[in-house]
């Protein structure tokens, strides 16, 4: 009788059984179509605690009753990084489990503030775009709407345009390597504004106060956030584990030694979720409102240590509640080598000074 398990026999038996393959292909998503992602997710505290507690969000709006009463919650609801990233993971092994990086983000918008913990998601998306990449011959670039839904109730409550790297079908030879710096320094010191401004405090008027100290000189607010998030090995596969996510990029080691990293790389969306942390440390934050033009520059690996840094782009006082006013700011996590790995627009609501 054959003994299948024979090292040598097993050797020949992979090599000539097919693989049932996971994910589509880019050459499987046509404009115009939706996709009801069949794993659904119940947001959960230890989710949610886990997440926040990992990416240094320590908010105690998300932590503790009181707090959340304040700040207008029944009580502590998910927090919107993990919400976010519970709506995106149940998506990937319909969209992006082929491989292909996640290269940006735009019109993150939240429907609904304070999503409570228990809530179960249903997530479908719509494929808005598809084109061949002209730097790799074997990927496409593909932008889907997503939307995560209260199952329940059938409300939206978070919706974003996401766009990803997929593998095309045939492949041609090369997938292009590592970007890396080309060595084209354009954006250098040079072209920084002279002076940068730090706001004095985390309220809405220490904002409002470093922008008008900015103006009719060349001078930005702009800042470095303290805290730094070495990325371990939970960072890069439980949390995305944690959240349904099953891009091969986070946790199989064996599939990414091939890759330009060589390695797992972390989720995107721990990585900005650890520098918005940082961020938000060093403010009043009332409520997240929203995100646009998030790019995800390089990748991260186990041992990069994640970095804030923030610039602030506006502070409007006419938006909002009496206690609070609107800020948009740009955040840029960087690594421990100085190199930018995401950058992003990001809305809130801030606090005034004595709410
Ligand atoms: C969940 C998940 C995966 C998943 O979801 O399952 C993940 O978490 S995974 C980890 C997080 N992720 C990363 O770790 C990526 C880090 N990043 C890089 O390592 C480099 O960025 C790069 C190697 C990918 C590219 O490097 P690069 O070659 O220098 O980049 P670019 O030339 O700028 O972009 C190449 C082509 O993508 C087009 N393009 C770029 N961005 C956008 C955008 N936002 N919208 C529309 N098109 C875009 C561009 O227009 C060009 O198109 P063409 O190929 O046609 O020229």
């Amino acid at each position: 009788m054959t003994d299948w398990t024979d090292p040598e026999t097993f050797a020949a038996a992979l090599d000539r059984a097919d693989t049932r393959e996971k994910g589509r292909y880019f050459e499987d998503f046509d404009e115009g179509a939706v996709i009801e992602h069949a794993p659904g997710l119940r947001l959960t505290r230890h989710g949610s605690e886990t997440w926040m507690s990992q990416t240094l969000n320590h908010d105690p709006a998300y932590w503790r009753s009181d707090a959340a009463l304040d700040r207008g919650f029944d009580a502590p609801p998910v927090h919107p990084d993990y919400l976010l990233a519970c709506v995106m993971g149940p998506s990937v092994e319909d969209l992006s489990e082929k491989g292909g990086y996640f290269l940006g983000r735009d019109g993150v918008e939240f429907h609904r503030h304070g999503v409570p913990l228990g809530t179960e998601l249903r997530v479908e998306s719509t494929v808005e775009t598809t084109r061949p990449s002209s730097s790799r011959p074997g990927y496409g670039v593909v932008t889907w709407e997503t939307r995560g839904i209260d199952a329940a109730s059938g409300e939206p409550l978070v919706s974003y345009e996401r766009t990803n790297m997929v593998p095309r079908r045939e492949p041609a030879a090369t997938d292009g390597g590592r970007s890396g710096s080309t060595g084209d320094d354009e954006s250098g010191p040079s072209l920084l504004p002279e002076t940068l401004v730090a706001p004095d405090g985390g309220a809405f008027e220490d904002f409002r106060r470093a922008l008008d100290e900015a103006a009719d000189r060349d001078a930005a607010v702009a800042y470095r956030h303290e805290r730094g998030r070495t990325t371990d090995e939970f960072t890069v596969a439980a949390l995305p584990l944690a959240t349904l996510n099953t891009a091969r990029q986070h946790h199989n080691a064996a599939a990414m030694a091939d890759s330009p990293s060589g390695e797992p790389v972390a989720y995107g969306d721990v990585t900005r979720s650890t520098a918005l942390g940082h961020a938000r440390s060093d403010e009043r934050t009332y409520r997240e409102l929203g995100y646009d033009g998030e790019r995800f520059h390089d990748f991260v690996t186990a041992g990069d240590t994640v970095f804030g840094f923030t610039r602030v782009l506006d502070a409007d006082g006419s938006a909002g509640p009496s206690r609070a006013g609107e800020v948009t700011f740009e955040h840029v996590a960087f690594t421990d080598d100085e190199r930018p790995v995401y950058s992003g627009v990001r809305r809130a609501l801030v606090d005034r000074e004595g709410a």
